[in-house]
C-alpha cells in the first residue's frame, strides 16, 4: 500500500501516528513492543515528533524494545552513525529503558558482531515466526534499503539474519538485517521523500522485477503488511 503526502512534514506526522498505534496494540496484545529503526534523513522528522507532545506520552516507552535494521560500521559517536542520530532526535528524550536499546555497534570485528547480533535476536524472539512488530525502512536513490545495496552478495542470503560486509564505494563496512529476516516483520513501514527518489520508487513499484538492481523489491513481508509513506515529489513518476 502506498500513501502519498504533500510534504515530509505531513508524512512524518502520519508515520508518528502509525508508530503510536502499532506500539499501543503490541503492548495491549503481549506486553511489549519490538521496533527496528532506520537511518538516513527520512525518519528524522518522525523521531523528533515522537520525542514531543502529544506523541511522546502516547508511546508505551517502558515496554518498548529498540533494534536497528542496518548500520554504518562506525562508533556511536561518529556523525555517520544511525544510532547516534536516533539518540539525538528521539532516544535521549524519552523514557525507554537503556537496557531495551540494542544499537548495532561494538568494538569488535563487524562479522563477529553480525553473528552476535543474530544470536541476540534469536534469543529475544525465541522461535517466533514473526519478529519485529514494526520495521522502519528508508530507500536510497538507487533503490537500496537497509544496507541491501544493488549488486551485493548479501542480496542472495537465504539463511543468515544479520550480515556485515565491506561496501567498497563507501569505504566502510555495513551491517544489515537480511531480506529473509526483514520479511519476518509483522509490519514494515517505508519512509521516502524527495524528487531524487522518484525514479527508484517507480522502478521498485512498477518496473520489472530486478532486485539485484533495486533491492527494495526484496521486501515482501510474510504478513504482506507493508506500507510506503511517500511525498508527492517521490511519487511523481508513479
Ligand atoms: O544507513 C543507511 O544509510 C540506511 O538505513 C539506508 O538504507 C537509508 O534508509 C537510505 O539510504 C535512505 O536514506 P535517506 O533517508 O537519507 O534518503
Amino acid at each position: 500500500m502506498i500513501q502519498i503526502f504533500k510534504n515530509i512534514t505531513a508524512l512524518s506526522q502520519a508515520a508518528a501516528e502509525i508508530f503510536v498505534q502499532v506500539a499501543q496494540a503490541a503492548v495491549k496484545e503481549k506486553g511489549k513492543f519490538s521496533v527496528a529503526l532506520t537511518g538516513g534523513s527520512s525518519p528524522e522528522g518522525m523521531y523528533r515528533l515522537l520525542a514531543q507532545s502529544p506523541y511522546r506520552e502516547q508511546v508505551p516507552w517502558e515496554q518498548t524494545y529498540i533494534f536497528w535494521g542496518d548500520e554504518r560500521w562506525v562508533p556511536l559517536t561518529d556523525e555517520r552513525s544511525n544510532a547516534k542520530m536516533a539518540f539525538e532526535t528521539l532516544l535521549s528524550h524519552v523514557p525507554v529503558p537503556k537496557n531495551h536499546i540494542y544499537p548495532m555497534w561494538a568494538d569488535v570485528a563487524p562479522e563477529q558482531f553480525a553473528s552476535d547480533y543474530e544470536d541476540l535476536l534469536k534469543k529475544y524472539f525465541d522461535d517466533e515466526e514473526l519478529l519485529f512488530d514494526l520495521m522502519l525502512l528508508g530507500m536510497g536513490d538507487d533503490g537500496h534499503t537497509a544496507s541491501l545495496f544493488p549488486g551485493t552478495a548479501v542480496l542472495q542470503e537465504q539463511d543468515r539474519w544479520v550480515q556485515a560486509y565491506y561496501l567498497e564505494p563507501q569505504h566502510m563496512h555495513r551491517i544489515t538485517l537480511t531480506a529473509p529476516c526483514l520479511n519476518r516483520s509483522k509490519k514494515i513501514m517505508f519512509l521516502t521523500y524527495g524528487e531524487k527518489k522518484a525514479n527508484a520508487l517507480y522502478e521498485v513499484q512498477e518496473g520489472a522485477r530486478n532486485p539485484q538492481k533495486y533491492p527494495s523489491q526484496l521486501i515482501e513481508p510474510l504478513t504482506k503488511d507493508v506500507v510506503w509513506l511517500v511525498d508527492e515529489a517521490a511519487a511523481s513518476k508513479l
